[in-house]
C-alpha cells in the first residue's frame, strides 16, 4: 500500500534526491508498448493535433477515455478551448503520420498529410484509421507536466485495417489482428 502523508505531516524525504529519476522513468516506459493514436481538434481554438500513445479506456458506462496532453504542447490551447477531441488510432504504414503529428511541425502541414474527414463533434476524423473516438472533455486534470483528459465518446468508427501500430522500446511494430475483430 503507498504511504500516506498528511498535509500537517513533513515528508521526511522532502529535499532528497528523487528515487527514481525520470530517464529511468522513461526507459522503464519505453518497455511498456503502447498503441498509436493521433488526437485531433477543432472548433473556435482552432484545427490542431499530435501523435499520443497515453491514451488508455476508463469505463464503459458512460463510454470513457482518458488522454494525457502535455502542457507544453503547441495542440494545448486549441484542445481546451475546442472542448472535443478525436483519437484516430493509427494502422501499420501510418508511421509518417505519426512522426509528422509528433514533430515541431504546424498544423497546416500536419493535415496535409492523411485523410480526414470532419466528425460530429468537428474534430478531424482519420479516414483509414483503425478505429477512431469521437470526444467530449468532460474533465480535466493536471498532474506534474500534463493535463489528464477524461473523454465521453460519443461517436465511433472502425476502419477495416488489418494490422494496428504499437510502439514499443522507441520503435513502431505493425502487428497484425484477425480480419474481423
Ligand atoms: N506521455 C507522453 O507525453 C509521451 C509519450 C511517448 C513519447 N513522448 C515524447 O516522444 C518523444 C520520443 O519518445 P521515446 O518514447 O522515443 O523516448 P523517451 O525516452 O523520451 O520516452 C520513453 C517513454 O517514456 C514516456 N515518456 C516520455 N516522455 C514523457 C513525458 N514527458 N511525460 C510522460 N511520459 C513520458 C513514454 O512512455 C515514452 O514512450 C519524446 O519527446 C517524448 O517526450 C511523450
Ligand atoms: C510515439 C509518440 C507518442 C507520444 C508523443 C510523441 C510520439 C512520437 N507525444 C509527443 C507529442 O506528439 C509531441 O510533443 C507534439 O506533437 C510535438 O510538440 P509540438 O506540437 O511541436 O509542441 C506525446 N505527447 C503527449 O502529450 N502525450 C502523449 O501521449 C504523447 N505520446
Amino acid at each position: 500500500m503507498a504511504p500516506s502523508i498528511r498535509s500537517d505531516e513533513r515528508d521526511p524525504d522532502e529535499g532528497a534526491p528523487p528515487a527514481v529519476t525520470r530517464q529511468d522513468y522513461r526507459n522503464a516506459m519505453a518497455r511498456l508498448g503502447a498503441a498509436v493514436t493521433i488526437v485531433t481538434t477543432d472548433g473556435p481554438g482552432g484545427r490542431h493535433g499530435f501523435t499520443a500513445s497515453a491514451v488508455c479506456s476508463v469505463t464503459d458506462s458512460p463510454p470513457t477515455l482518458l488522454v494525457c496532453l502535455n502542457r507544453g504542447s503547441s495542440a494545448s490551447a486549441a484542445i481546451h478551448a475546442n472542448g472535443v477531441l478525436c483519437v484516430n488510432t493509427l494502422g501499420g504504414g501510418h508511421e509518417h503520420l505519426s512522426n509528422l503529428f509528433g514533430g515541431r511541425t504546424p498544423p497546416a502541414e500536419r493535415f496535409a498529410a492523411g485523410e480526414w474527414k470532419v466528425s460530429a463533434t468537428g474534430a478531424p476524423m482519420l479516414l483509414d484509421a483503425v478505429a477512431a473516438f469521437d470526444c467530449r472533455i468532460v474533465r480535466s486534470v493536471e498532474v506534474g507536466t500534463h493535463d489528464v483528459l477524461f473523454c465521453e465518446v460519443v461517436g465511433l468508427a472502425q476502419g477495416g485495417a488489418r494490422e494496428g501500430l504499437i510502439y514499443f522500446s522507441r520503435r513502431y511494430h505493425a502487428v497484425v489482428g484477425e480480419p474481423d475483430a
